[in-house]
């Protein structure tokens, strides 16, 4: 953070830098921690950077929100702190992902098989792809309480049945003997959260868990999952493209545009005061919702494969606020409140600012945080 003591400056709003904010101030509540984590796939022709250097943080017992259109780079986020990136696609060194001050990019892969079995469970949009079709319900649920918690026999049965209830499935005892496709898709969901909680994670990653379900039946699941999370004190990550998904189930929000965050709020904040254009643009396209004079009714135009690290603004060719110096300079994380929780990266910010320093001011970060990017950067 910069300070304005014995400065003149005509911003009253401080820069935020999260590399020197995370470490003056270490926060113990915080489970995961994701610094600079850039994701690249490689193909014969170019390099396409899905994730570019990202960062954030979970804190115990809250569910953080990232949401952005197709191909914005949320699963891949997702798979790169589950470690299951795997060629040709590389997690680029200068990344970070703390888990309980763990590094994971540094892990093997059976470290990372251990700790996606009992310490980070995830739940995918199809729960298809978590379920065996060919074992019970039962069964799967059993498996999961031996392999991880080493629960087996009556007590194995009894816990299933509880988790089932736990997970609102009526007549549990029953249901255990059968098959997912004798599951609804609303059930079969249910019946892999039961078997994620069979797991005891104390860390979630929801990547569009609601999506191939129906409205009523997605607001049930949601409402399952914070309940959950309140009883075990669970961490979530929760990844979604719908607006109205996360208004009902995040506490704070990134919103992410072609492979990096452009605003990052606490949820209350980022609808009653969105500030990216891209994110009021995601806003407007809520029935029923709309922000007034300045605000876009749709967003024109596809999210861009970006297969270079950023050079300008990726929204610009998008955005109806755009100016010339959008194409010329990658615009940093600015606060845009009074005490840092919610920051936009944009070149309209800080809003206070004349445009000629405030273009600088953007210019001159993106030069020093490039450079500490890709100069020596071992412990
Ligand atoms: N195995 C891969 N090989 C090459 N490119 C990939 C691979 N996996 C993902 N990508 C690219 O990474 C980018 C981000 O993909 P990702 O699946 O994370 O998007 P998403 O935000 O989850 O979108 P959706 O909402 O459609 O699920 C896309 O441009 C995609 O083409
Ligand atoms: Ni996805």
């Amino acid at each position: 953070m910069e300070s304005s003591a014995g400065s003149n400056s005509d911003s009253m709003i401080p820069d935020v830098d999260r590399k020197t904010s995370t470490s003056a101030q270490p926060d113990d509540d915080v489970v995961l921690s994701v610094h600079n984590l850039t994701t690249v796939f490689r193909t014969d022709r170019e390099t396409i950077y899905a994730v570019d250097g990202i960062d954030f943080d979970v804190r115990r017992g809250e569910t953080v929100g990232i949401v952005g259109e197709s191909g914005s780079g949320k699963s891949v986020t997702a798979r790169s702190i589950m470690g299951l990136i795997d060629a040709p696609g590389e997690i680029l060194p200068a990344s970070s992902i703390r888990f309980n001050n763990d590094e994971l990019t540094d892990y093997s892969d059976d470290e990372y098989r251990a700790i996606r079995g009992d310490g980070i469970g995830m739940v995918f949009q199809d729960p298809q792809q978590s379920l065996n079709p060919v074992y019970t319900i039962g069964n799967q649920i059993r498996e999961a309480l031996a392999v991880n918690q080493n629960i087996r026999g009556e007590e194995a049965r009894r816990q299933a049945i509880e988790l089932l209830e736990a997970v609102a499935i009526p007549d549990p005892a029953r249901r255990l003997s059968e098959y997912p496709h004798e599951f609804s898709g609303g059930m079969r969901q249910r019946a892999v959260i039961a078997m994620m909680l069979a797991c005891d994670p104390e860390f979630l990653i929801c990547d569009e868990p609601t999506t191939a379900l129906d409205v009523t039946i997605q607001a049930q699941i949601l409402d399952l999952l914070s309940e959950i999370q309140q009883k075990r004190d669970l961490s979530i990550l929760f990844i979604t493209h719908d607006m109205g998904v996360i208004a009902q189930i995040a506490d704070r929000v990134n919103v992410v545009y072609a492979g990096e965050i452009v605003e990052q709020a606490p949820v209350e904040r980022l609808f009653q005061s969105p500030q990216h254009p891209y994110t009021r643009g995601l806003l407007d396209a809520i029935p029923g919702r709309r922000s007034g004079d300045d605000g876009l009714r749709t967003i024109e135009g596809d999210v861009p494969t970006p297969n270079a690290p950023a050079s300008n603004c990726r929204f610009a060719p998008r955005c109806p606020k755009a100016f010339d110096e959008c194409e010329a300079v990658p615009p940093q994380h600015v606060s845009v409140d009074d005490n840092s929780t919610h920051t936009a990266a944009c070149l309209l910010y800080p809003a206070e600012m004349e445009e000629s320093p405030r273009v600088a001011k953007h210019r001159r970060r993106a030069e020093t945080e490039a450079d500490a990017n890709t100069g020596e950067y071992h412990e």
